[in-house]
This record gives C-alpha cells, structure tokens and sequence, in this order.
C-alpha cells in the first residue's frame, strides 16, 4: 500500500477511515493487523480485497494496482456466511462455480479442502448442523477453493471459546506451512497476533495510520510461555494504548514510516 487514504461518505459527513499508509507485505508472509477498534483495520484489509477503492493512494498486489476483487485474493469475515441451504460441500463448491471449474475437478478440489480443513465427513452436513468452529473452518476452505495466493482474514476467530480458537490458529499455521500463501489476519487479539505472524503492524488514530509495524522474532512454533512471547505481547498492548515505553522490546520496534 502506497501513501493509501480512504474517506468514506456518510449521512453524517466524510469520515476519514485510513490516512497515508505505507505498507509491504512479502509474498509467503504472514502480517497480522491490531489496535484500538474504529481505526481503519477492516478499511485496510478490504482495500487489499479490491471491496474498497482508495481515495488517494495505491494499493498493489505482486505489483499490479487492485481495481477490484479477484480470485488471487481470498476472504473471510469474522461471520463466515454460509449458505444454509447449501451443504457443507456446495458452500465450498460456490467459489469454483463463479470460476466455471470442469465439475470432475471441482469435486476433486472440494474434497481434498474439506479434508484439509478436517470436516471430510461433513459434506453432506448442513451449516445450522455445525459447531461455530466448524463453520469458520467451512469459510476457510471455500476462501482457499480458488486457489488464492493471498488470505485476507477479518477477525475470523473471534467468537469462539479458547481450546477451538487455538486449535484452529494451529490449523491457520498448518495450512500456511503447507499451501505458502500470504496472510493478512485483523485480530483484536494481540496474543493471537504474536502467536500467528511474522509481523504485527499497529494501526490506530482517526484517521487510521500504521504506526508501527513490530517483527515478531520468536521461534516457531511459538507456545504462550516461549522466550520473547510474553514481552512481544505487553509491548504491543502498550503501543497500542498510545504510551510508548521506551523500554524493552520497543526499543527494537521496526519503526516504519508513513
Ligand atoms: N461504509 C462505511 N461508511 C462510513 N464510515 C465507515 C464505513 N466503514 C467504516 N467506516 C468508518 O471508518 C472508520 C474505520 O472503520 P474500520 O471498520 O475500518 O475500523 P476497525 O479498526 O476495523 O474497527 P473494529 O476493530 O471495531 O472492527 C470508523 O470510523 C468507521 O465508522
């Protein structure tokens, strides 16, 4: 994202969303977005998804400039709406529909991402049939379906209870191992953030800007009690209040400029 800004209009007048963001996302990387709520971390995130088009400013993936959304990104939404008169397998199927997929392989590729996503004997289920972790694991699977070099994620956890939260952020990192895709993930959780991603850009203000963009140098895979995990995680949630320590790991924040 190049100097992006987006304003929107509202009945209530222009509300300034995002201002002069800079920011690069390596192919194969995974960066997660935090901060206070309102400001701009879902603006940013549907920008890169082509739903939003910048009011001044460029945002470009692998170089070209994002006119609109398209199948080289993938989405999901903290509620993963599914179809409910879809099975679980036809929810998946849609993406590849839309993409006009030969039906044999469509099938194929269904089967082999439900797998993935470890709901293989859920084909036939219905959505109101599936827990809540199970449905976002639907949402994932069918944001893969085309095969997408980039994963946008909005706050795709975050009304789960703790054990299937974590259990499926261990499955998030399992598939980006796997595929090497690039992830985008807003999460209002910065333990999750730490945990997850190879940085964690700090966006606050209103307007939004990208104040800081940390590099989380902490051995993989990371456990709550792994060295530097704990610090990474207070130091964050100080940033993102606005008191900036200049102790600790603040000293070594990548601080990138607007
Ligand atoms: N479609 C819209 N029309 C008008 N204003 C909008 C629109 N979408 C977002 N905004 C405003 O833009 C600002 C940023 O919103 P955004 O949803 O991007 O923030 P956020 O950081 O994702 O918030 P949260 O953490 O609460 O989800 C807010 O002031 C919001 O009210």
């Amino acid at each position: 994202m190049e100097n992006v800004s987006k304003r929107y209009e509202s009945p209530d007048g222009i509300v300034a969303a995002l201002e002069g963001v800079d920011l690069s996302v390596g192919a194969g990387d995974f960066v997660s977005m935090v901060g206070p709520s309102g400001g701009g971390k879902t603006t940013l995130l549907r920008l890169i998804a082509g739903l939003e088009t910048p009011s001044s400013g460029t945002v470009l993936v692998d170089g070209e400039p994002v006119t609109g959304t398209g199948p080289d990104r993938g989405l999901v939404f903290q509620d993963a709406t599914l179809f409910p008169w879809r099975t679980v397998a036809e929810n998946v199927r849609f993406a590849l529909e839309v993409d006009d997929t030969e039906p044999e392989r469509a099938r194929h590729r269904v089967e082999d991402l439900l797998s993935m996503v470890g709901l293989a004997d859920r084909a036939d289920s219905y959505p109101d049939e599936l827990s809540g972790g199970m449905r976002k694991r639907v949402g994932i699977a069918r944001a893969l379906a085309p095969d997408p070099d980039i994963l946008l994620l909005d706050e795709p956890f975050s009304d789960l209870d703790v054990a299937t939260r974590e259990t499926l952020q261990a499955d998030l990192l399992e598939i980006w191992n796997r595929l090497g895709k690039t992830i985008v993930l807003v999460t209002h959780t910065v333990g999750e953030a730490v945990r997850l991603s190879d940085a964690v850009a700090i966006v606050r203000g209103q307007p939004g800007r990208i104040e800081t963009v940390v590099d989380v140098d902490v051995g993989r895979p990371r456990r709550r009690g792994a060295d530097g995990y704990g610090e990474y995680v207070r130091e964050i949630r100080t940033s993102i209040r606005g008191d900036h320590s200049t102790d600790g790991i603040a000293n070594k924040l990548d601080h990138r400029p607007n």
